[in-house]
């Protein structure tokens, strides 16, 4: 996947590259112009209504600056409403960056405790996920995570709505961990995580984002990590490498997030490179992409730079997303298709 000669500008290519997301979160997708309308509506917050100011104000110093902030635009989704407009307008976004499939990370503790009904809950994200695949043809699916740092009673509230059979959403398919992992160990969670398994879900935690690569193994041996949300310090650890490349386990990468949030000092400093030499599965994603002043394209233009990858390497990255997700074969076939007749057409003399 390294050393090709890369096209000298890949936005283009990208821009149109039919394309899957593995890891994004769903309030931390909210565009500039939702979370005014939102700070305007509910003007008791401290989240500023000037899309200038925001800029400002997703300007994070650390970690837990970022999940300061981020609680504070989750205290802004506060009726069914906001929850069926926040995810419609999410798949908008995503659609206009040819992405077809997206797994999308939702906390729905998050909203429970803040007093949304959980039946509502789930009627307004399936209601949006329905009108953005019949209006926008982006296919949405549900990762449900735990807040990790709010504790066990988050985990048993996150399992439980996930794996009622009256509750469940259908376009639900994983089941995550997610916020600070410092003082949070993993193995903690293994209960939640085999509840959730066991009812069909994958498993998808956070690990290695802003802890050494034990934390990895955690999820791995403990929570039977299908994919690795970040999984950064993995590249301290030879043979987490090799064993992440044995037994096909993706990472999901966001470089421009770890840089948001101070867990990588730099680009050029990113794993990336580590983790394709070892021949593990990249998948490239965007994590909080307005909070982060970034993208999908975007992310996937930085790969490429820091990747030198030419237009098939840009296009076997997005491959690798789609070999990595919960789509099932005959999506996944269709959607590689794509993948491949779009790259031909525009390598095409
Ligand atoms: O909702 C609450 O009341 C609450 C109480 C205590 C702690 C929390 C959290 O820690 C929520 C974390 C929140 O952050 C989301 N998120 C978004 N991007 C990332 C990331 O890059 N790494 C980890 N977590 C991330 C996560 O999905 C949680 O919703 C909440
Ligand atoms: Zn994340």
């Amino acid at each position: 996947m390294t050393d090709q000669r890369a096209p000298r500008d890949p936005h283009a290519f990208i821009a149109g590259l039919p394309k899957a997301e593995l890891h994004v979160h769903h309030v931390g997708s909210a565009s500039p112009r939702i979370v005014s309308e939102l700070a305007a509506r509910h003007p008791d917050s401290k989240v500023p209504t000037d899309p200038e100011a925001l800029a400002d104000y997703f300007t994070f110093t650390d970690f837990a600056h970022f999940i300061e902030v981020y609680l504070s635009v989750v205290d802004l989704i506060r009726t069914p409403e906001d929850v069926r407009l926040l995810t419609y307008e999410v798949a908008r976004d995503l659609a206009r960056q040819q992405v077809r499939y997206a797994e999308l990370t939702i906390t729905p503790f998050s909203s429970t405790r803040r007093g949304i009904d959980e039946r509502a809950f789930m009627d307004a994200i399936e209601d949006a996920r329905k009108a953005a695949e019949a209006e926008f043809g982006t296919v949405l699916r549900w990762c449900f995570d735990i807040p990790g740092e709010a504790g066990l009673e988050s985990a048993e509230e996150t399992a439980r709505l996930a794996t009622d059979d009256r509750l469940r959403p259908e376009g639900l398919v994983s089941f995550g961990l997610g916020g600070p992992e410092i003082g949070v160990p993993r193995p903690q969670f293994k209960p939640y995580f085999d509840r959730a398994i066991a009812a069909g879900l994958h498993s998808v935690p956070h690990a290695g984002e802003t802890t050494g690569p034990e934390t990895v193994w955690d999820a791995l041996t403990e929570l039977r990590a299908e994919r690795i949300g970040h999984g950064t310090s993995s590249a301290q650890d030879p043979k987490l490498l090799a064993h992440l490349a044995e037994h096909r386990i993706p990472l999901e990468v966001c470089p421009t997030s770890n840089i948001a949030t101070r867990a990588v000092r730099d680009l050029d400093e990113h794993p990336i490179k580590e983790f394709a030499r070892a021949g593990v599965l990249v998948t490239i994603n965007s994590d909080d992409p307005p909070m982060f002043g970034t993208d999908l394209n975007d992310e996937y233009a930085v790969a490429a730079r820091l990747l030198g990858l030419d237009e098939r390497g840009i296009a076997e990255l997005a491959g690798n997303a789609v070999r990595a997700s919960f789509l099932d074969e005959a999506g996944k076939a269709r959607l590689t298709r794509e993948i491949d007749a779009y790259t031909e057409t525009w390598l095409a003399p």
